[in-house]
């Protein structure tokens, strides 16, 4: 047997056993969570037992974890399908040298880390200024990794925000750059165009749009442009003068971008001393996921849980609960961190994988989630392994009482999905509103919970950057270890390409100058509303 079929056995004879039982065993909560570098991870309310985590990290094992995530740090070209090497971790070990094709690659990472400083110090303290005087706004314009990182993070570290505004524009839907700049002056407004390839049609046709907005009012917009990308040649002929050219190498993957130049609009909002704070959060990560022994390891016992609720028990979605509203964009980006990553169906080989690939990633914000889906999550017939995420106290140290609210409401709904609510339970609950027979019956039985629903939760001291920076970088981690158990490369995209290309034949037929022949009849009817 495999170690696959070790573990789905096991699940199957076991499944029958509440998790509520597990906690009879002495020392299951401590045996089960992780404390490192001032984070702690609690995974004991999941039906992960000893055995079960034993068989767990062997399966690590077996799929050379430990050397893929070695290769990656120093520079292997583990993206086998772009023949490239992954490492944003690089970016926030800016101390250290790193060889790709027998040449140190840090030296050129140093040098636009600290033109990035520069430019955004003469930023925020006026030395470059706009046409109108001192920059007010920032706009990143970009899509994706260029835009969901920052943009998350942004709203994460809003408390530390004492530069520029910074803005985020990302759809080609009009809408969406023409209600970001509708608030902004065009004198006081700089514009970063964030792409890796310089190409991506959204991100070009929304930073068209800025620079004739620009141009209609102040007399030389490009001034006021400043672009984050690979491609220099690209960004050259937009227009866009070297001196505010941030580059960076094609080994940092569009999602994992965050950490350099994708980053400078939020180094600008937040200054580049809190940036680097964020950094140094994602590299104390980076040591803890290449130091801690696999069961005391936060990024791949976070992965195996994941896998185990995933691939072994069969649960196809996970929600990520954030109770921080300050991390309502954490979903979003981790949906494209985790579903474009490990959203593959063939392995590194080639291979049909013989596995699910990894899950659907979905959210909210606790508590806001609790008065919409939480419902189907505790009582639909589906089981959601849910991973909260709570900080021990707030930027708000007057509204204290509030945040032990929310606290008590993150604890209680775990702890409501571990226990339930028995029929004899709820009988008991309408039996002293003075119900009774059938009626007491029918009425208990809706307010049953089956209870025995798993979830995990990573408490943190307080969102600051370093932080951020910590949970980031775990999320990535796990990602990483996830896809190297399934056997898939998890920093490539190929599945994006093809909507792609076929929105670029389409375009031709809404404007008439074809006539949409070759396309279906579904798509042609649409086609033909759409253009009546
Ligand atoms: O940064 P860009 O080159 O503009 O790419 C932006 C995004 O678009 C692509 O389609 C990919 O799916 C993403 O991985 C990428 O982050």
């Amino acid at each position: 047997m495999t170690l696959w079929e070790d573990l789905r056995f096991y699940h199957e004879t076991h499944s029958g056993r509440p998790i509520l039982d597990l906690f009879k065993a002495e020392g299951r909560a401590e045996n089960f969570s992780i404390a490192a570098g001032g984070l702690y991870f609690d995974y004991s309310k999941t039906s992960i037992d000893p055995h079960a985590r034993g068989l767990l990290i062997r399966l690590a094992e077996a799929s050379h974890l430990a050397s893929r995530r070695d290769a990656m740090f120093s520079g292997g070209k583990i993206n086998e399908t772009e023949n490239r090497a992954v490492l944003h971790t690089a970016l926030r070990n800016i101390d250290a040298s790193v060889m790709v094709d027998g040449s140190d690659v840090m030296p050129e990472v140093r040098a636009t880390h600290a033109r990035m400083q520069d430019f955004a110090r003469d930023i925020r303290d006026g030395r470059i200024t706009g046409q109108g005087g001192r920059i007010t706004d920032v706009v990143n314009i970009g899509i994706g990794g260029s835009d969901l990182g920052p943009a998350m993070a942004a709203i994460a570290l809003s408390p530390y925000a004492d530069g520029p505004r910074a803005h985020f524009v990302s759809n080609v839907d009009g809408a969406h750059v023409h209600d970001v700049l509708a608030g902004l002056n065009p004198a006081t407004t700089l514009i970063v165009v964030a792409s890796k390839t310089f190409t991506t049609i959204e991100t070009m046709t929304n930073a068209e749009t800025a620079r004739r907005w620009m141009a209609d009012k102040i007399a030389d917009p490009a001034a006021q442009f400043a672009a984050v990308s690979t491609a220099a040649d690209k960004t050259a002929a937009f227009g866009i003068p070297p001196e505010r050219v941030f580059g960076f190498a094609d080994w940092v993957g569009g999602r994992y971008s965050m950490w350099g130049p994708v980053g400078l609009t939020l180094m600008i909002a937040i200054g580049p001393e809190h940036f680097r704070a964020f950094l140094d959060g994602g590299r104390a990560m980076d040591d803890h996921f290449r130091d801690a022994p696999f069961v005391d390891n936060m990024p791949v016992m976070l992965a195996l849980t994941g896998l185990w609720h995933n691939q072994i028990c069969g649960h196809a979605t996970r929600a990520v609960l954030p109770y921080e509203q300050r991390l309502a964009r954490l979903p979003a980006y981790l949906q494209q961190l985790e579903m474009e990553s490990n959203g593959k169906r063939v392995a590194m080989d080639g291979s049909d994988l013989v596995i699910h690939s990894g899950p659907v990633v979905w959210g909210e914000p606790g508590t806001n989630g609790q008065h919409a889906f939480y419902q189907l999550i505790h009582q639909g017939t589906r089981v959601i392994p849910c991973e909260f995420l709570l900080g021990r106290e707030g930027h708000e140290p007057d509204l204290a009482h509030q945040h032990r609210l929310l606290a008590a409401n993150c604890l209680a709904q775990s702890e409501a999905l571990l226990r339930g609510r028995s029929l004899e339970e709820a009988r008991a609950v309408m039996a002293a509103k003075g119900l009774t027979g059938a009626e007491l019956d029918r009425q208990a039985r809706h307010r049953v919970f089956p209870g025995n629903r798993p979830s995990t939760t990573l408490l943190y001291p307080k969102l600051t950057p370093f932080v951020l920076g910590q949970i980031i970088a775990l999320y990535e981690h796990r990602v990483f270890a996830e896809g190297v158990i399934l056997g898939i490369n998890s920093f490539d995209q190929w599945g994006v390409e093809l909507g792609k290309e076929l929105a670029l034949a389409l375009e031709p037929v809404f404007s008439g100058q074809e006539d949409g022949s070759g396309k279906d009849g579904s798509t042609r009817a649409l086609v033909a509303w759409l253009r009546s």
